[in-house]
């Protein structure tokens, strides 16, 4: 089918744009009121594992905040449950794995097979979501990294030092380039399989990148997301979303990605200079910044743009949005991008 609205492809490509596309990570669900209503009926692996209902929450901030791609509703975490481990979400504590990875024994019990079949639901979500949205946006398709998912295998929960993955890392490294690798060998062929459900382009979300040393990100990261790039762009662009990993942009401008997500800590014309002008860039608002005032997020949205340029960017937050940012301001964020240069 062919799409009304594919300024995101355009942008991925590098070819010119009347604006930039805009969309926010984490728009689906988290501070949408139509969202919170869901999550008081359905927990949330229901909400996931219903297409009907990841397909409803997908949509949500195409009709209400205008913005020029969906992602679908889903979680990282589902690669470690489908590789056999127990994820719980409990409300307002987050995730916690409460069996993790210790030992050789744990990486070798962990399923590889059948992850499409595994993981159908999300599957399912796609193409209802790309039937529904009818040609009237690109879908995004998404996995964490390797990186990221070990981190919460190995921790068991949220960290602010991965401490933990980092000790299974330096003691066990045999173990821990297994494991990667495993994980690594996983996602790229759930990543396909969202491809060829229905996902127009994919985002890798290496959230925890940020935490480890330019050496430790080119030992235990890069490696990966380069597999998953070089292995999924056959089928469709993808954007790797390194958090905090500024340091890694000459590299990553470099790899088949199509796109790179960039935070708030690195400037529009350093992340230009680093990559040399050559590839998409992706960001960099600070989430924290739609709390300003409106009018002060609209100057904001344009002196980004400004610094930016139009071609080869697509629009977004530097992170998720948060769950307490007003629907007004996200809007405004959106509207900003699309009056850019009218
Ligand atoms: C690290 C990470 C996770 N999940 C994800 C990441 C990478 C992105 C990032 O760095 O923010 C990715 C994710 N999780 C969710 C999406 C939906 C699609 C989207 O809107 O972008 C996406 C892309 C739904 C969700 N995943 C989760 C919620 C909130 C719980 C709920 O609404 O019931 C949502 C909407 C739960 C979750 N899932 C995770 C955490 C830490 C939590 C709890 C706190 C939170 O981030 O909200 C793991």
């Amino acid at each position: 089918m062919n799409l009304q609205n594919d300024l995101l492809l355009r942008a991925l490509r590098g070819e010119e744009v009347s604006r930039p596309p805009v969309w926010m990570m984490r728009q689906a669900g988290r501070y949408l009121p139509d969202y919170i209503k869901l999550r008081n009926k359905y927990d949330f692996f229901t909400r996931v594992e219903t297409p009907e209902l990841a397909c409803e929450i997908t949509l949500q901030p195409v009709d209400q905040v205008g913005v020029d791609a969906a992602i679908i509703f889903s979680d990282i975490l589902v690669i470690p449950q489908a590789m056999g481990m127990t994820v719980l979400m409990e409300e307002g504590k987050g995730p916690s794995l409460p069996d993790v990875i210790k030992n050789k024994a744990d990486i070798d019990a962990l399923i590889t097979d059948e992850v499409e079949e595994r993981l159908g639901y999300v599957m399912g979500a796609l193409s209802l979501t790309k039937k529904e949205l009818n040609g009237r946006v690109p879908l995004i398709g998404f996995a964490g990294a390797p990186w990221t998912i070990l981190c919460y295998m190995v921790e068991g929960k949220g960290s602010k030092t991965w401490d933990k993955a980092k000790q299974f890392c330096l003691t066990q490294p045999e173990l821990a380039h297994a494991l990667l690798q495993k994980i690594t060998d996983v996602t790229i062929r759930y990543l396909i399989a969202q491809t060829k459900a229905g996902a127009d382009t994919v985002q890798v979300f290496d959230s925890w990148a940020g935490c480890l040393s330019p050496a430790d990100f080119n030992l235990y990261a890069l490696p990966y997301l380069l597999q998953i790039s070089d292995a999924v762009s056959k089928y469709a662009p993808v954007i790797l979303f390194p958090k905090g990993s500024w340091y890694a942009l000459p590299d990553l401008a470099k790899s088949s990605a199509a796109g790179i997500g960039i935070d708030w800590t690195v400037s529009p014309e350093m992340a230009r200079k680093m990559t040399n002008n050559g590839i998409t860039l992706q960001g960099n608002f600070d989430p924290s910044h739609l709390l300003a005032p409106i009018p002060q997020i609209k100057k904001e949205v344009k002196a980004m743009i400004d610094a930016f340029g139009t071609k080869n960017y697509i629009a977004n937050l530097g992170h998720g949005i948060m769950p307490h940012i007003p629907v007004d301001h996200a809007r405004a964020f959106v509207d900003a991008v699309k009056e850019y240069g009218s």
